[in-house]
């Protein structure tokens, strides 16, 4: 069998891991970096800490020892915040193996560089493209861990390493499908953040959902403008990893991104927020990288630019809503 081990017992490292156990076609081992966590995941088959009360497959056990997680592992999953890969991977690159295809969870773009996460890794590991992967979609991983129907996409340049991943993840409750386009998939997935935000701030402000469906429509529209000038497939950000993704992560209270969001519109301070947020809100640091990236490519992307001026520059919910709605008029345009 092959061995995946995924590194990260957060939220959706606890649920993809138990995702794969499910699948059954491979053995899985976590890597968390508490004790606790790592005790009650092999003794209890339970997260205590995300998801109380909710049963994991007893086949996922955890390790605190990356060296013993990443041990002759096929797949290394990484299930870490973006902002914190590079030192993490630096610190475990010596124990993964030649031959290993590394898998990206994440949705976020690297401050300073404005990297995407794959890039992070191959530049990491000194690796080529083809060996890394990244899995994305509307992917709550609080309804996956509880094993409710959900869809995915495994994304690599390689097509053989995305069809493997999907054999290792597919089940009775989570469907893969694949996708060559990377850089579509990694986009569509840390864009998607920045709208929730924006989308939470509305729902805050206590808006419906015309002002939902607006953001959701036009951010997508931001999506693809940014992801096609750095060479997306369009069709890509219109599939599970764009649309799917922001469809489901604007709509659902579970998102720690639109709860972020609607915290801040709802009038507490970004300091009381930021202190309220227990778990990974990434849209509101990759909001500043992916913004850059966008004026690089010269592309415009007004709602995560309101976003940057809310989250960094002290904009208010209702200056950003007041200078949003009073952009020049213009035809509507989806895409470049
Ligand atoms: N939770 C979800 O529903 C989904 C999350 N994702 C993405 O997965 C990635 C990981 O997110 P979650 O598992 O939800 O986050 P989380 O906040 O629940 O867990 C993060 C994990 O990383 C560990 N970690 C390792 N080094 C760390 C450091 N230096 N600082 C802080 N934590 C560190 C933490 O201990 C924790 O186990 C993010 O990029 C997120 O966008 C993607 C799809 C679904
Ligand atoms: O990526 C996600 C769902 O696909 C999770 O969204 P949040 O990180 O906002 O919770």
């Amino acid at each position: 069998m092959a061995k995946v081990a995924v590194m990260g017992s957060g939220s959706w490292g606890t649920a993809f891991a138990n995702v794969v156990a499910d699948a059954g076609v491979a053995d899985v081992v976590v890597y968390g970096r508490r004790a606790e966590v790592v005790d009650a995941i092999n003794q209890r088959h339970e997260n205590p800490d995300y998801f109380p009360g909710i049963p994991l497959n007893p086949a996922v056990s955890a390790t605190a020892d990356p060296a013993k997680a990443l041990h002759a592992a096929d797949f290394v999953v990484l299930a870490v915040p973006s902002q914190t890969l590079r030192d993490n991977l630096a610190a475990w690159r010596e124990h993964i193996g030649a031959e290993a295809v590394t898998v990206s969870l994440m949705k976020g773009v690297e401050l300073g560089t404005s990297l995407r996460m794959s890039e992070v890794v191959t530049e990491v590991l000194g690796v080529s493209a083809d060996r890394v992967a990244v899995v994305s979609g509307p992917n709550l991983a609080r309804e996956i861990a509880e094993r409710q129907p959900a869809t995915a996409v495994m994304a690599c340049p390689h097509e053989p390493a995305a069809v493997r991943l999907q054999h290792i993840c597919k089940s009775a409750y989570f469907r893969p499908y694949t996708t060559t386009d990377l850089v579509g998939v990694e986009l569509g997935g840390a864009v998607k953040n920045i709208i929730a935000l924006a989308v939470g701030v509305a729902v805050g402000m206590g808006f419906g959902d015309n002002a939902k469906a607006s953001l959701i429509t036009r951010g997508l529209a931001e999506t693809v403008r940014l992801a096609v000038s750095l060479g997306a497939d369009e069709h890509t950000l219109a599939g599970l990893a764009g649309l799917g993704d922001l469809v489901a992560t604007c709509s659902s209270p579970l998102s720690r991104n639109r709860t972020f969001g609607e915290r801040l519109g709802a009038g507490r301070t970004l300091d009381e927020v930021i202190a309220e947020t227990k778990q990974t809100a990434e849209g509101v640091k990759s909001s500043e990288s992916v913004l850059a990236l966008a004026r690089r490519a010269d592309v415009e992307m007004p709602i995560t630019e309101a976003v940057v001026a809310m989250m960094h520059h002290d904009l208010s919910p209702a200056e950003a809503l007041a200078a949003f709605m009073s952009r020049t008029a213009k035809p509507e345009r989806y895409g470049m």
